[in-house]
């Protein structure tokens, strides 16, 4: 009895006296390294004269030089510094680095210590509850302290549907009093790098709440079964928490369509898909717990997750238009030392295309240069030559690489599409015209809102065809008939579906009479050769139309397309303001 008491005064004494070895040994043997500064490490990198570096959260990162000489230097504690070296072609490891030879006895030591003790205090009856399980997953607790929606510039619709979430969160009585059902999954969808892991983090913070974030490649390329023990575990680490946010980046790894997956769908994924979906319809509406998970293409995602109840919101996370990249920059500038000269809205002018991710490694670029010449500011010279790193070190698939003249056709495209539509049908709403990609729209996209009716008279179907022309016919216009693009691809699908319903179905022609082509077709009788002929006259005439009334009000198309192309987002009163004027 005796013994053993003294056993458990012992163990915690050996571990302190341990631990505190371990660490004066660290620490000692750091300062009995190499330190370079780093500014000097910056210009090794330069050089090309390091091959790995060890990333980790200490204040002194270790780097390895090409004769395997071992160094420290400041920890800068940047977003990109992994991106950074990756890019330069030096190995990156994360975590805390290979332990020193010197340690790795005392290491191996404290371990056995500490395993001994796990056992000694599981073997008097309490459980390890699954410590060494392998299904456990490092969902840690972000901080999220600190970040807030002030630090997300632009995406102002997304933003606010984000804001509206915070009160589900805090408040879930006031809703379930009403018997209201909370949104309980989020999908924010976008191209990477235009802060929809930030806005998780911002509604976690806002609402006050542990955020867990987790990402979809971490449940697959495991053994069968494992993946879907790891999402149990993780809502189970988040219902203790009470509240929370979970954040589930790249969903495609386990939510994507079955038909596009090239290996036609495994079991794992499966599983695991199916233990998310049951974990999600676990929990209360009460409980105040949302999940959110990010994927850039909305449409691959399999339709089971979409269902009610499950990640029944779906929120777009696009890339920033011309205001919205001055903020972002303004944002990421904001404690950095600008020269002058430096004029931000001029960069976010030339940063067309660029997400918030890449504008933010643009400044950070820049300071590095700066830093590396020991300049007191950063000049509108480091920018420049920051702006080539960055451009230089993207994919090509990126669309920051598209020429001006690309835009100038965007432009011209969509300002055709606002113009028409203003012209023969000035009822209608133009939301939004954009030259900024998205999901909506492969170039740019014209929004645009019709008054709610019943029926569409026939008059409403063609002049929404017109409205789909337009885009089409300013290219010609502009750009002449031999430079007409691939852009109106999903305008003449419209057209075509359009003219094929006003034939077949509605007997709206003449020359088609009153007649169920399709009911035609099932008894026997073919007639596709009268609608392929009624569909191709009435677009070429339609067409001929379209490109008349634009030849008419060319100025006003120009000066459309000329806002487009400063401003890259108008809305209506801009487009009646210069279609009335
Ligand atoms: N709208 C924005 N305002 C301010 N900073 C932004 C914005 N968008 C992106 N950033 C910057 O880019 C970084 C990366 O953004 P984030 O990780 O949130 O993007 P993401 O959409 O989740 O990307 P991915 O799809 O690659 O996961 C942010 O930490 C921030 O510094
Ligand atoms: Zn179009």
């Amino acid at each position: 009895m005796k013994n053993i008491k003294k056993k458990r005064i012992l163990i915690p004494l050996a571990i302190f006296i341990l631990i505190a070895g371990i660490f004066f040994n660290y620490k000692s043997s750091l300062k009995s390294k190499n330190i370079i500064q780093y500014n000097q490490f910056l210009k090794e990198v330069e050089m090309g004269s390091i091959t790995d570096v060890y990333i980790s959260n200490n204040e002194m990162i270790k780097i390895k030089f090409k004769n395997s000489k071992i160094f420290y230097t400041q920890n800068p504690r940047t977003d990109t510094f992994k991106e950074f070296l990756l890019l330069k072609g030096i190995n990156v490891h994360e975590g805390k680095g290979p332990i020193s030879s010197d340690i790795i006895p005392l290491s191996l030591f404290s371990f056995f210590i500490i395993s001994a003790t796990v056992y000694l205090i599981s073997s008097r009856g309490k459980s390890v509850s699954g410590a060494f399980k392998l299904s456990t997953i490092d969902a840690e607790i972000e901080k999220t302290s600190g970040i807030s929606f002030n630090n997300i510039a632009g995406n102002d619709e997304a933003k606010e549907s984000i804001k509206e979430l915070v009160d589900f969160i805090v408040s879930p009585e006031k809703f379930s009093k009403y018997n209201a059902r909370m949104p309980r999954g989020v999908i924010l969808y976008g191209p990477p790098g235009t802060g929809k892991t930030l806005m998780a983090k911002a509604l976690a913070s806002e609402a006050s709440v542990p955020f867990f974030a987790v990402n979809g490649s971490d449940f697959v390329q495991i053994y069968v079964g494992v993946g879907a023990g790891r999402i149990r575990d993780l809502f189970k680490k988040a219902r203790e928490k009470g509240k929370a946010v979970i954040f589930i980046d790249e969903i495609d790894a386990i939510g994507k369509k079955r038909d596009s997956r090239a290996d036609g769908g495994s079991d794992e994924r499966d599983q695991t898909l199916n233990a998310l979906l049951a974990e999600m319809s676990g929990f209360k509406d009460s409980d105040g717990i949302i999940v959110m998970a990010a994927t850039n293409r909305l449409d691959t995602l399999d339709d089971a997750l979409l269902r009610p109840g499950r990640f029944d919101r779906h929120i777009e996370v696009g890339l920033p238009d011309v205001n919205a990249r001055y903020e972002i920059l303004k944002l990421h500038s904001r404690n950095k030392p600008l020269d002058g000269n430096v004029d931000l809205y001029s960069i976010a002018q030339m940063t067309v295309y660029f997400s918030g991710a890449k504008l933010e490694s643009l400044i950070n670029e820049a300071a590095i240069l700066a830093a590396k010449e020991n300049s007191d500011y950063i000049t509108m010279e480091h920018i420049d030559k920051a702006y080539g790193v960055v451009i230089a070190g993207a994919e090509k698939k990126d669309r920051s690489f598209l020429k001006e003249e690309d835009k100038k056709i965007t432009a011209y495209h969509e300002a055709g599409h606002a113009l028409i539509t203003k012209l023969v049908c000035p009822e209608n709403i133009i939301k939004k015209v954009t030259i900024i990609p998205s999901t909506k729209g492969a170039g740019g996209y014209t929004l645009n809102i019709s008054p709610d009716r019943m029926y569409q008279t026939k008059n409403n179907l063609l002049n929404n065809i017109k409205i789909a022309l337009g885009g089409r016919a300013a290219e010609e216009i502009i750009f002449g008939k031999e430079n007409i693009t691939t852009g109106a691809y999903k305008d003449i699908e419209n057209a075509t579906k359009t003219l094929i319903l006003m034939s077949k179905y509605y007997g709206m022609f003449d020359a088609t009479g009153l007649l169920n082509y399709e009911l035609l077709e099932r008894e026997g009788v073919n007639n596709s050769q009268e609608i392929l002929k009624i569909c191709n006259e009435s677009i070429i005439k339609l067409y001929d139309e379209v490109v008349a009334l634009l030849k008419q009000n060319k100025d006003k198309l120009d000066k459309i397309a000329f806002e487009l192309l400063s401003k890259e987002t108008i809305y209506n009163d801009t487009i009646d303001e210069i279609v009335t004027s």
